[in-house]
């Protein structure tokens, strides 16, 4: 059985006082959702600090992105060593906003992915296709190639602790959610790729989460499909009352 994931991606928002307050909120709120694993991730600079607000406590402290790099002459990037020495258990991997905008690749997920795993790290690799590769009717090998290539040499044993985000990029931010048929297609369709790559044991533990527009009036029925094992919200996770109330309907 697996334990659903409900995480929060803070992007590049909030400034301490409010990094603070919200971590506040959900901690003071957070007892309540044992039955679920919740997890937030602030910008870097603040991680510190909305982890000493957590303090160890129900949701767990996560980063957005990190090098594959261990240390040395790599100027604005950040180790998965440094992630660990602040709290974090978890790191988001391949955003699309990662992919699109800063031109990362299946190949540097690899090496991320790779390197969060050695670190002890928790990866959540990122995979979706864009709207016209839906249209397209190219969602399912977009998705299998993104898969393929940030997870390749992946053993089955850290397979089986990695977590995917499926996250459609029309869905990201727009409003557009995918209906829970279509979230179910992708996670159903991911799950057989894993238990082809690997085997039906590891494919059963793996967590696959939904992302892209998750709002508290439409997360149970997405939620609710057999092989959608949480989110990963964006904007809604800014607000405490939403992003619990999105817990609440996992
Ligand atoms: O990482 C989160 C996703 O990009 C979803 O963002 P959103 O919930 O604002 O659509």
């Amino acid at each position: 059985m697996r334990k659903p994931l409900i995480a929060g991606n803070w992007k590049m928002n909030l400034d301490g006082a409010g990094a603070t307050a919200l971590a506040r909120a959900i901690s003071d709120a957070s007892p309540s959702y044992g039955k679920i694993d919740l997890l937030v991730c602030p910008p870097f600079v603040y991680l510190k600090t909305v982890g000493s607000v957590l303090n160890g406590g129900a949701a767990l402290l996560g980063a957005q992105n990190m090098s594959h790099e261990k240390s040395g002459a790599f100027t604005g990037e950040i180790s998965a060593s440094m992630l660990k020495d602040c709290g974090a258990t978890h790191v988001i991997l391949g955003h699309s906003e990662r992919r699109h905008i800063y031109k990362e690749t299946d190949a540097d997920m690899n090496k991320k992915t790779l390197a969060a795993h050695a670190a002890g790290l928790v990866p959540i690799v990122c995979v979706g296709e864009l709207l016209e590769e839906r249209e397209a009717g190219r969602t399912a090998e977009v998705i299998r190639t993104q898969f393929d290539g940030s997870l390749a040499g992946v053993s089955a044993e850290l397979m089986a602790a990695t977590v995917i985000a499926y996250e459609p990029v029309w869905a990201i931010g727009t409003g557009k959610v995918a209906t829970p048929q279509q979230a179910e297609e992708v996670h159903a369709d991911l799950r057989k790729l894993i238990a082809e790559r690997y085997n039906a044991a590891t494919a059963d533990q793996v967590r696959i989460l939904y992302g892209g527009s998750v709002k508290p009036d439409n997360a149970a029925e997405l939620l609710g499909q057999p092989n959608v094992d949480g989110a990963l919200i964006g904007g809604a996770s800014l607000k405490a009352e939403d992003f619990l109330a999105i817990a609440a309907a996992g």
